[in-house]
């Protein structure tokens, strides 16, 4: 299921107007018949309809299914990102597409390029993927999912997350700069780099902690939680600190280097939540042990302070009377029915974020969370052939991996 972008140049504005009939019709139809296809594609001569049918079958972006009364196609996965991609394309926000950097367990996280060149981020939702550690539990509910659960659902979780994140960026917070949504799809800035997971050493633990406790606070303040605040989902770019005057110069390899600032970078927010919620007060003692105990582990930095309590949260609230971005987000279209229709169906489908994944107790990152991750995608069942894809080498080649850019 993974994104393979290499045939979409050889696509035809035709075979393009074929899949978005293919789409629309499945909004209800879970087999899409031919003729609606046709009737849909609105293109004249049912011969080339034909024809882009069958090349968009080859290519595994529609599947033939042979219903009991009719034959017809369904949307694949690949063929909803192909839409998404056309459509980014056209509007001049992504030029060429580059390599997949990471398989989330309900997202793929692609590097994609600007015309200027510049990297930018391509996050496709795939919600209803099935998550290894749910398979058993939902393998029949997800058997019988339809081809429109999971595009719709798809299609809030992007909007949940655009939305937010444009709110959180307006109003201060760091989290990447939110640029485009189309269907399951959201285009972001790149973020230099690492998870806090892959961090080995942190120069000032508490300094880091604390810091990581304000936003938490912060948060709250707007009317916010994010749900799934942990080592996964904050990014820590390095920075030379400007305060720093006068001093050597920085040195990131030395973790006892005082120049360098750390600055956390919030991503992901699935399960972003108003502070009216009712499990709250849960979520948010759920966020703020994630890090203490993170902390803990890792740099075994243990606070003289107890963390903040979801009663500070509360009062921190009404420090900003008025600007509430759980409301702000709620009329700027993602709407509260939306934000319920996604959280039951993330709660059947067995999501729930990294706070509730397994962990191990060792110190050292290793590998093994991406090879579950990876090997999820072979529990899939979505009535579908497999798309054979090679990973991120099967991508646009004139891209660099993340990797490189990096050094
Ligand atoms: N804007 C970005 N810039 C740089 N890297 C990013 C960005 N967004 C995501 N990533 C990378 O991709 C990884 C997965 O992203 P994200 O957490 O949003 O996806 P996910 O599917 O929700 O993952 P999971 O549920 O497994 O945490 C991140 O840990 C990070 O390394």
């Amino acid at each position: 299921m993974k994104l393979d972008a290499k045939a979409i140049r050889y696509l035809t504005s035709e075979d393009f107007r074929v899949l978005a009939g293919v789409e629309a019709g499945s909004r209800n139809h879970e087999v899409v018949p031919t003729p609606l296809i046709v009737q849909l594609s609105g293109l004249r001569g049912g011969s080339g309809v034909h024809r882009s049918i069958s090349v968009l079958a080859k290519t595994n972006l529609i599947a033939k299914v042979k219903n009991a009364k009719y034959d017809g196609y369904r949307l694949a996965y690949g063929g909803l990102d192909y839409l998404a991609l056309n459509a980014h394309q056209k509007q001049k926000c992504i030029y060429s597409v580059g390599n997949q950097i990471g398989v989330g367990k309900e997202s793929d996280i692609v590097v994609v390029a600007h015309s200027s060149g510049s990297q930018r981020i391509l996050k496709i939702h795939r919600l209803g993927r099935i998550s290894f550690r749910t398979v058993k539990t939902n393998r029949d509910y997800l058997r019988h999912r339809n081809t429109g659960s999971w595009m719709y659902m798809s299609r809030l979780a992007a909007m949940k997350e655009f939305a937010f994140m444009k709110a959180l960026r307006e109003n201060g917070f760091s989290v990447p700069e939110p640029i485009a949504q189309n269907r399951h799809t959201i285009v972001m800035s790149l973020i230099d780099a690492f998870p806090l997971r892959q961090i080995s050493k942190v120069p000032r633990p508490a300094e880091l902690y604390s810091e990581l406790m304000d936003i938490i606070l912060e948060l709250a303040r707007f009317g916010l939680i994010h749900g799934d605040f942990n080592e996964f989902n904050i990014l820590i770019k390095e920075e030379e600190d400007p305060d720093a005057k006068g001093k050597a110069p920085a040195n990131v390899d030395d973790e006892n280097d005082e120049n360098i600032r750390l600055v956390p970078v919030l991503i992901d927010f699935p399960q972003m939540v108003s502070i009216d919620h009712a499990n709250a007060e849960m979520y948010f003692d759920r966020d703020v042990n994630c890090i203490k105990r993170y902390f803990q582990r890792k740099f075994h930095f243990v606070s003289d302070v107890p963390g903040p309590s979801f009663a500070d949260a509360k009062k921190n609230l009404l420090k900003n009377p008025g600007k509430r971005l759980d409301v702000e987000v709620e009329a700027s279209g993602f709407s509260r029915k939306m934000a319920r229709e996604l959280e039951a169906y993330m709660k059947e489908v067995g999501v729930d974020g990294d706070a509730g994944a397994p962990r191990d107790d060792e110190e050292e990152d290793d590998d093994s969370e991406e090879e579950e991750d990876g090997s999820e995608e072979d529990h899939s069942d979505d009535g579908q052939p497999e798309e054979e894809t090679g990973p991120s080498d099967s991508l646009d080649d004139s891209s660099r991996r993340l990797e490189e850019l990096r050094v």
